[in-house]
């Protein structure tokens, strides 16, 4: 079924164009690898970076990279048949994330986050393999607002996350292009195009992350009252005022001699 081209769909083009131009996200000669998944975000990032892609004055490639990270169930044929379906090139790797996680978890350490870590290395090193340059992942704007909220909450930093990032092996370049899209529109277009969405299988699955969850409901609430809270939120992360906040690497508040370095 091809993809519908409506106002929704027109809507999250604009706005990921934008997040493009804005970081310069894309450029002449790219090869980016776009990690899928199988769930809602990374189906329409794909989607619409190879509509991006017709238009564009530039010239780049994207090939569908998906890891599996090996829990029984995991239906990688509905990946790859929808991948195959559209015409995209894409790659399927096979781990063993699964069986590491189960030898290396330590107590206490969160399943998902150590998952994240073995599968992010594993798309660097299959990017690297198929010649790519930029690692594209499927976060959106509520994700970099929610993660802008729980690390202040609950690690006492101010930090969010990178629309544009050079990993820290040096190489690779991570993009982030649905950084302006609403979580929801991407629900909304995702059902709308009936994606096949395949669930990780892993033994934690559906046991959310708590916190996450809060900042989720607790953001919800308030755009209730106030409906521009999202975009205000997204907005700060690009408006940084360093000199109405209190960290001495951005301040030189100490006399010459006694400064932390500056970042
Ligand atoms: N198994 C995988 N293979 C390839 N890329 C992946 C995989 N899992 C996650 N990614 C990439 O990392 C991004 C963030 O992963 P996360 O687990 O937070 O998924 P998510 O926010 O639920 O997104 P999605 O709806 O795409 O699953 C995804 O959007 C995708 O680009």
């Amino acid at each position: 079924m091809p993809i519908i081209e409506d106002q929704l769909f027109r809507r999250i083009k604009k706005q990921t164009g934008q997040a493009i131009g804005d970081f310069n996200l894309i450029e002449e000669g790219d090869r980016i690898a776009v990690g899928i998944s199988g769930g809602k975000d990374s189906y329409t990032l794909l989607h619409i970076l190879d509509s991006l892609r017709r238009r564009a004055p530039i010239r780049y490639e994207l090939v569908a990279v998906n890891v599996d990270p090996g829990f029984p169930g995991y239906r990688k044929d509905h990946i790859e048949a929808h991948l195959r379906e559209h015409g995209f090139t894409y790659h399927l790797e096979s781990t063993d994330c699964s069986a590491i996680i189960d030898a290396k978890l330590r107590p206490g350490s969160s399943y998902c986050a150590f998952c994240a870590r073995l599968r992010r290395g594993v798309l660097y090193t299959v990017a690297d393999r198929l010649g790519c340059n930029k690692l594209a992942l499927g976060h959106h704007l509520d994700d970099f607002i929610e993660t802008l909220l729980l690390n202040q909450f609950y690690i006492g930093t101010l930090a969010a996350m990178s629309p544009r990032l050079l990993a820290d092996n040096g190489r690779h370049t991570v993009i982030r292009p649905l950084v302006y899209v609403e979580e929801a529109r991407i629900v909304e277009f995702s059902e709308r195009n009936a994606f096949p969405i395949v669930c990780c299988s892993c033994p934690v699955v559906g046991a959310a992350d708590q916190k996450r969850q809060r900042m989720k409901q607790l953001i919800s609430e308030l755009a209730e009252e106030n409906p521009q809270l999202r975009r205000s939120l997204i907005g700060a992360l690009g408006n940084v005022q360093p000199r109405h906040l209190m960290d001495p690497r951005l301040t030189p508040f100490a006399p010459l001699g006694k400064r932390p370095d500056m970042v």
